[in-house]
């Protein structure tokens, strides 16, 4: 695993005590650690309830405005900060409203994933990145299944414990695969442009991504209509769910129209074991927030945020000639002649691309005389044997 010098905020050894640390859920938080890989206070009434994301897979958060629902998002992603190193999580933040995560962005270079392309700020708040996103963590999705079959892993704690081993080789393509949290605050906001689009991909992260380390929250006020379809709905066991009036909105999404009414701020059903529970936020002042992004920053991160594969929307693109070649042309031919392994799967394990543009790239260097023909499923032949020879080859071509 790459090691920024980090400690994670509840681990730091002589830590000043901040007046935070003073809080006794957050104590019982780091205790928690050794039972939970990862441990998120979940509700806090007079009974605390720490849970593992990692065994929650993904959540729905539903209720009117101002009832608690973007609070409950800050004590999970809060939860996560405090305890883990930068190297293990990182969080992929939609607010269109540029309210509630914006404080977030400061975090860009410890705890958050972005598209590669442009120097956007991190969190995702503009409709036309939404899609792209989406497609770019469903690429990202795709590779990690990837190497997990080539590991001969079931999912990614066997992988992760297997590459920190040392038993799978970087030269491969392997690597530490941080668990990727997207986050949606407001879910009705990215339904905007490209819907049925935007829920085909967001089915696909929710119904596969949590074995390879992809788990998804959703956060909505639109509970009426097909806001949240079936399918999206289907694939999110837990669900947090705050003063609904309607007995039928109650059976929606508890299952059940019986459910104890809701007096205090804050407070929500969830269902445990098949019974409904009562909950309530954690309620996280923003000085608290703004202490503990401080006192991440003061501690090393890595040189930029971790970077989603680029995605290429094939459908608009122009067909792909040797005049018109691809940008990443030569790193791919670089990596093929290295190696002397003309595999697709290599090249997108290693360029992080998605398959459709592999593909092409593969074409191109077959067509550069660099790579022999598509062999089916066996790797292609690189027919360029040295680095000089490649250079001198890519030097004609200029
Ligand atoms: N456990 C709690 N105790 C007291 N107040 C709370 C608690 N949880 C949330 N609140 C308060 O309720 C208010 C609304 O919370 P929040 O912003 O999380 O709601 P929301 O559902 O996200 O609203 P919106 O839909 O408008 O974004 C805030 O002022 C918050 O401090």
């Amino acid at each position: 695993m790459e090691t920024a010098k980090y400690s994670p905020l509840l681990d730091l050894p002589n830590y000043s005590f901040p007046y935070y640390w003073a809080n006794e859920s957050f104590k019982a938080l780091w205790t928690e650690k050794s039972n939970h890989a990862f441990p998120i206070i979940w509700s806090k009434t007079n009974e605390l309830i720490i849970r593992d994301f990692a065994e929650l897979k993904n959540i729905l958060v539903v209720g009117p405005p101002s009832c608690g629902k973007s609070t409950f998002l800050h004590q999970l992603i809060i939860s996560l900060l405090l305890t883990k190193h930068p190297a293990e999580i990182k969080f992929i933040l939609f607010d269109f409203k540029k309210l509630e995560f914006s404080l977030y962005n400061l975090l860009e270079k410890h705890f958050l994933a972005k598209l590669p392309n442009g120097d956007d700020q991190p969190i995702v708040s503009k409709p036309d990145k939404t899609l792209a996103t989406l497609n770019a963590l469903t690429i990202e999705l795709e590779l990690r299944y990837d190497l997990l079959k080539e590991a001969a892993c079931r999912n990614i704690t066997e992988y992760n414990d297997k590459f920190c081993s040392r038993l799978l080789n970087p030269q491969k393509g392997h690597r530490y695969l941080p668990h990727l949290f997207l986050i949606i605050d407001e879910f009705a906001d990215i339904l905007i442009i490209n819907k049925s689009e935007v829920n085909k991909a967001l089915e696909n992260v929710l119904s596969s991504g949590y074995k390879v380390g992809i788990l998804v929250t959703i956060s909505t006020n639109q509970i009426m209509g097909d806001t949240i379809s079936p399918g999206i709905k289907s694939l999110i066991q837990h669900r947090i769910v705050f003063r609904l009036n309607d007995k039928r909105d109650n059976r929606k999404f508890l299952d059940t129209e019986s459910v104890p009414k809701l007096i205090e701020e804050g407070e929500f059903l969830f269902l445990d074991s098949g019974k409904v529970k009562k909950g309530r936020t954690f309620s996280l002042e923003l000085p608290v927030i703004e202490a503990i992004i401080a006192d991440i920053n003061k501690q090393e991160g890595y040189p930029g945020a971790y970077l989603l594969p680029e995605y290429v929307d094939t459908t608009e693109e122009v067909a792909l000639t040797l005049d018109n070649r691809d940008p990443l042309f030569e790193e791919a031919a670089m990596i093929l002649v290295q190696s002397q392994q003309g595999s697709t799967s290599l090249l997108q394990r290693r360029m992080k691309l998605g398959y459709n543009r592999t593909g092409r790239l593969m074409d191109q260097l077959e067509a550069a005389g660099i790579v022999g023909p598509n062999m089916g499923s066996s790797a292609r032949v690189v027919l360029i044997k040295t680095q000089s020879e490649l250079e001198s080859l890519l030097n004609n071509l200029l």
